[in-house]
């Protein structure tokens, strides 16, 4: 993640405050397209970006909604993030296996408790290893039945991984996660347009959404205006994105509040990011 400019400005205010400055010509991801926000087939929205909704079945839902409150203790638990100029983020956060600090990596939080960091839980890194392999299988490889909810479920492998398969999608083969950065959304959290840059490698990016519904926004890799795609990501729905995607700005403008399942006992909306630091 970068801080410029902070979390809580968006680039469509600035066009709307200082409607002269110059609009960037659309860079390569200008093939971009607007799709329908709440629609809830596998949908490759642009290159190298998968969303499968409902992956994680309920009871994976409850289980990670369990180990989150536990991760989420201190030391080294849930903290406020403050951003190098001032600004503090809307999001809580804890970090598995390496901790994510304004910007960098390090083995403690270096900006919180100075407690280690929780170690990354090997089944997350299963997790996360059959989430990129279910989004980026190609169709003639079958649905393998592999995700949550098994063969069956109309979801695994149910479109065409047009340029996402996995032969052809950078860091795939030898996917190697060792770090989770788990954000709470409070009632009225969002995080502005970034990039998840402070990673070595180029291996794709695992999200998990818990709790209330979002707008995910992913964008171009080149500025923080259009084009992007607003999605909706509801409870349980994986996102991918790597390849050609990988450190495209991207961001939540929104969250809606009390549209999770009241079953879950979640107040909020939980989000899990999976991730190759490279680091070793
Ligand atoms: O909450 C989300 O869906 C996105 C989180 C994110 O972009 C991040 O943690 O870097
Ligand atoms: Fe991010």
């Amino acid at each position: 993640m970068d801080g410029e400019p902070p979390p809580e400005l968006f680039p469509e205010q600035l066009a709307e405050l200082f409607p002269g400055l110059p609009r960037p010509l659309p860079g390569p991801q200008s093939r971009l397209q607007r799709r329908p926000l709440s629609s809830r087939e596998r949908l490759e929205p642009a290159p190298g970006v998968v969303l499968l909704p409902d992956w994680l079945s309920p009871a994976e839902q409850r289980d990670l909604v369990a180990a989150c409150r536990e991760w989420a203790r201190p030391p080294g638990g849930m903290r406020t993030v403050r951003l190098p100029r001032g600004g503090v983020m809307s999001v809580r956060m804890v970090c598995l296996g390496w901790h994510w600090y304004p910007y960098g990596y390090a083995r403690t939080v270096v900006d919180g408790d100075g407690g280690p960091v929780k170690p990354f839980p090997p089944a997350l890194g299963d997790l996360a290893r059959r989430a990129v392999a279910d989004a980026y299988r190609t169709a003639d490889e079958g649905p393998g039945g592999v995700g949550p909810g098994g063969e069956g479920s109309g979801r695994a492998g149910s479109g065409s991984a047009g340029s996402g398969s996995a032969g052809e999608v950078a860091g795939v083969s030898g996917y190697a996660p060792d770090v989770a950065v788990i954000n709470h959304y409070p009632h009225g959290a969002r995080m502005g347009l970034h990039r998840d840059r402070e990673e070595r490698v180029d291996a794709p990016v695992v999200s998990l959404s818990l709790g209330d519904t979002c707008v995910f926004r992913i964008g171009n890799t080149e500025t923080r205006t259009r084009p992007w795609t607003d999605l909706e990501l509801r409870s349980g729905d994986l996102l991918v994105f790597g390849g050609p995607a990988r450190f495209a700005y991207h961001g939540v403008p929104r969250t809606l509040p009390g549209t999770a399942d009241p079953a879950l006992g979640l107040v909020g909306r939980l989000n899990l990011t999976v991730r190759q630091s490279g680091l070793g």
